[in-house]
């Protein structure tokens, strides 16, 4: 049986200690720290992300501005509308909701957004430094993998991780960090041979594929910490992971669920990266 280990609860604390920090500048009197949002179109689980993000940038007294933009912006009207973030002072972060709609090049716009701005840790300076395991901002969901393996007692360090995943936002990163922490990592995707045998090898397992309940018990060593990123729709319109909860977890020692695993982890990492950049803007 394995140890259900919440990223709600572990948000909780982590949310708590972001809010104590922020009081204490409100009550010396300080500029807030603020994260600024541009969700473009109109696409249902976009909107209900950016909501999540707002309402935790309110929960711990941080400042937070959404640009709602229509699916019709053009390229350039969006690099100009983080052309003024840029260069607004009182904007510590900014983050542009991905997927972007058909004929918005996502790529162009991470390469506008500041280095000290971006606090998904998407742009090329950033993912640079991550590599060359200097202080930038890292991508949140990875952060959030790598704190809910912390708060599992686990270091990876000489360990056998397996990632299932191989994206720019989530894989890749979350592969660079275990190796940055000592661990010895493989990364799969859609052409890895043999995929259950390779993921049976691993003592941590981090599963973000997108493909509903493919990692089942064979997956699985037993004992292992097993971190689902996963977020797919059921068509019951439920949320469910990459991870076959109910066959993996009587194998695995460790396991987060879907929901409340990964994805409240993910905003919580967010605001950490904003209070970040607050603190260098600030000369601290
Ligand atoms: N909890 C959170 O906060 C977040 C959750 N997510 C969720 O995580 C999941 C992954 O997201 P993301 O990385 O952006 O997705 P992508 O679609 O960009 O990447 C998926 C990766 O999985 C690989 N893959 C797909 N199918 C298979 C398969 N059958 N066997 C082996 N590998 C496969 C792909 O391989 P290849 O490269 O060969 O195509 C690719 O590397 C999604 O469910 C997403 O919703 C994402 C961001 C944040
Ligand atoms: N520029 C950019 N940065 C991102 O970080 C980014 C993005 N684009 N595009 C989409 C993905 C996905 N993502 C999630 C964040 C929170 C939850 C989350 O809070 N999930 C809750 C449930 C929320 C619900 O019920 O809908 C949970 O798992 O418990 C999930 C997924 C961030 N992403």
């Amino acid at each position: 049986m394995a140890q259900v280990i919440y990223g709600s609860e572990v948000s909780k604390d982590i949310r708590s200690e972001l809010s104590e920090q922020i009081a204490a500048l409100r009550a010396s009197g300080r500029r807030m720290p603020k994260l600024a949002v541009i969700l473009v179109g109109e696409n249902p689980a976009s909107l209900s992300y950016v909501t999540g993000k707002e309402k935790a940038c309110t929960q711990v007294g941080m400042e937070s501005e959404l640009i709602k933009l229509p699916a019709s912006t053009s390229q350039e009207e969006l690099m100009a509308v983080v052309r003024r973030l840029n260069a607004d002072p009182n904007v510590d972060g900014i983050l542009c909701q991905l997927p972007l709609p058909d004929g918005l090049d996502s790529a162009q716009v991470i390469r506008e957004i500041r280095p000290d701005k971006d606090v998904d840790g998407f742009h090329p300076i950033n993912v640079g430094k991550l590599h060359l395991k200097e202080d930038g901002f890292v991508p949140c969901t990875p952060l959030g993998c790598m704190e809910l393996l912390h708060r599992m007692g686990i270091n990876p360090a000489g360990k056998r991780a397996v990632v299932l995943g191989r994206s720019n936002l989530v894989g890749a990163p979350v592969a660079r960090l275990l190796l940055n922490e000592n661990a010895t990592v493989t990364i799969c995707h859609s052409k890895t041979e043999n995929l259950p045998q390779v993921c049976a090898e691993a003592d941590i397992l981090i599963a973000a594929v997108g493909r509903a309940k493919m990692v089942t018990a064979d997956y699985v060593k037993e004992g292992a910490a097993v971190i689902d990123v996963g977020i797919n729709r059921s068509a019951e319109g439920k949320l469910v992971g990459d991870v076959d909860f109910a066959s993996v977890e009587p194998k695995a020692g460790f396991i987060t669920p879907v929901p409340k695993g990964v994805g409240p982890m993910t905003i919580t990492m967010l605001l950490k990266n904003t209070l970040k950049a607050y603190r260098q803007h600030e000369g601290e």
